[in-house]
């Protein structure tokens, strides 16, 4: 049983909760909710609270997009490949999971069976999140807490771990689920919680208060903020005038022999804003590395960027300028000091962190993004100090603040509440009509793939 009694922390309190045995709970709030509070808690990671009680189930195993992250950076602290003389490819993906052979159909179900050898650094960030949420499954521990646990699943993969979940349940397990979408409430939770600013403000048997919980959510603002206009004014380029963006002819990814893709042929004008879709690991990331020239492979494509072929002198800084990226890869890159203003006008120097000195009117334009935000109170707090989900939207502040030509977002709504959720694509669908710049979407959620969208690259 999870016992909360009276509990303070900054931005957080519970006056009294229960999760008893053959219960399922989910608690649902926003971005600035207290709802990551919570999960910190939780999970041991802050001590900074008064609690008349906060008891933990003895075996409680928990997912959280700050444990991912972690392990992210053991992985790279234990990187080799300065000593091997070949790519140190990480903690094999078996060495995650109890029993290997005990849950060989669980693996099976979430595609992972033929990956258990790869290091963890090799596997999408799909892949990654399955992993880490059958480490948890596999413990054997009584009780588990999940934090957004479908963010970044494939469609088959929600389906999979909807049902292994409800099963778990039927087996006693305990399940406390953390999430910013009230379309991510499962059917099979039995009671249902919400969070607003900082406090637990109704909870109770999921028929009693569904909708009051939906009603909460719905009504919340959203930080994101940002008319389209004025990033018409604050627009800085238009580019050399060539109208083609981006063609590849007969692209191609591998890994030593594991071919990614092959023969795919992809051409986006201006105005081609193209929606990508697929399973987890079928290569959307890749052909956007490729694309950005973050991947080694973007020299032997045969592959053109802003009307010029890749490899024909230009520098990469002269592409980045013209594209604004947000995506997982980038997000959990994101490990250095800097503070949230820092990170937004990173933006204009297409660098990850700050090492120039911005004149007072990259500055000034900096701190309106923070206002649109709604994070101008924070300006001066460290980047990895904020919650996911404001590191998201600095993030995405930091791909829009030079309006560039062609817009590189991948998954772009992980971590985002409802609100923000529909705010951005709402704002993205202004930016399309307005023509202001081209976009490149990756998403596995349909609710996300708008009417502005031209053309799909459908993966399989
Ligand atoms: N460095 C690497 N070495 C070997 N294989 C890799 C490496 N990086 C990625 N892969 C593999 O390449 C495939 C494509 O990965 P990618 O990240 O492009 O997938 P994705 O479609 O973006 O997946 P997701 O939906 O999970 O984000 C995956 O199967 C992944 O395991």
């Amino acid at each position: 049983m999870l016992v909360i009694d009276r509990l303070t922390a900054e931005g957080l309190r519970i006056d009294h909760f229960r999760a008893r045995p053959g219960e399922a709970w989910c608690l649902v709030g926003s971005n600035a909710s207290g709802l990551e509070k919570l999960c910190d808690l939780l999970a041991g990671e802050s001590r900074a609270y008064r609690a008349e009680a906060l008891r933990l189930p003895p075996e409680l195993g928990l997912l959280s997009f700050k444990g991912q992250q972690s392990i992210f950076e053991e992985e790279l602290r234990k990187d080799d490949t300065d000593f091997l003389n070949r790519l140190d490819p990480g903690t094999p993906a078996r060495a995650f999971l109890t029993d290997v052979d005990a849950h060989r159909e669980l693996i099976k179900l979430f595609a992972l069976d033929a990956l258990l050898d790869r290091g963890y650094r090799q596997l999408s960030s799909g892949q990654a999140r399955k992993l880490c949420l059958l480490q948890q499954i596999t413990r054997g521990v009584s009780f588990l807490v999940l934090e957004t646990p479908y963010e970044g699943l494939d469609q088959a993969s929600c389906r999979e771990l909807n049902r292994v979940l409800a099963g778990l349940r039927v087996q006693g397990m305990g399940l406390l689920l953390l999430v910013n979408n009230t379309a991510d409430i499962p059917d099979w939770c039995t009671h249902v919680g919400g969070l607003h600013a900082g406090a637990l403000v109704v909870q109770g048997p999921r028929a009693q208060v569904l909708d009051e919980v939906r009603e909460l959510l719905r009504r919340q603002p959203p930080l994101f903020r940002v008319s389209v206009a004025e990033l018409r004014d604050e627009r800085q380029m238009d580019g050399n005038g060539c109208d083609n963006l981006v063609t590849l002819r007969r692209g191609f990814a591998r890994y030593g022999e594991i071919e990614v893709f092959s023969g795919l042929e992809l051409t986006i004008n201006r105005g081609d804003h193209t929606l990508i879709t697929g399973p987890n690991g079928c290569g959307k990331s890749t052909l956007l590395q490729i694309i950005t020239g973050d991947h080694p492979l973007c020299y032997s494509n045969d592959l053109s960027l802003f009307g010029r072929r890749r490899g024909s002198g230009e520098s990469i800084w002269e592409i980045k300028r013209q594209m604004g990226i947000v995506s997982a890869d980038l997000h959990r890159n994101h490990r250095i000091a800097g503070s949230a203003l820092a990170i937004v006008v990173s933006g204009l120097f297409d660098s990850i962190g700050l090492y120039t000195r911005p004149n007072s009117a990259q500055e000034q334009l900096g701190r309106r993004w923070l206002a649109r935000l709604g994070l101008e109170s924070k300006a001066g707090q460290p980047f990895r100090r904020l919650s996911y989900g404001e590191q998201r939207l600095l993030l995405l502040a930091r791909a829009l603040i030079k309006v560039p030509r062609l817009l590189i977002l991948d998954e772009p709504t992980q971590g985002l509440d409802e609100s923000n959720r529909l705010a951005l694509l709402d704002f993205l669908a202004g930016i399309a009509e307005e023509e202001l710049a081209t976009m490149l979407y990756v998403s596995h959620r349909p609710d996300e793939f708008r009417d502005f969208f031209r053309q799909q690259i459908s993966f399989q």
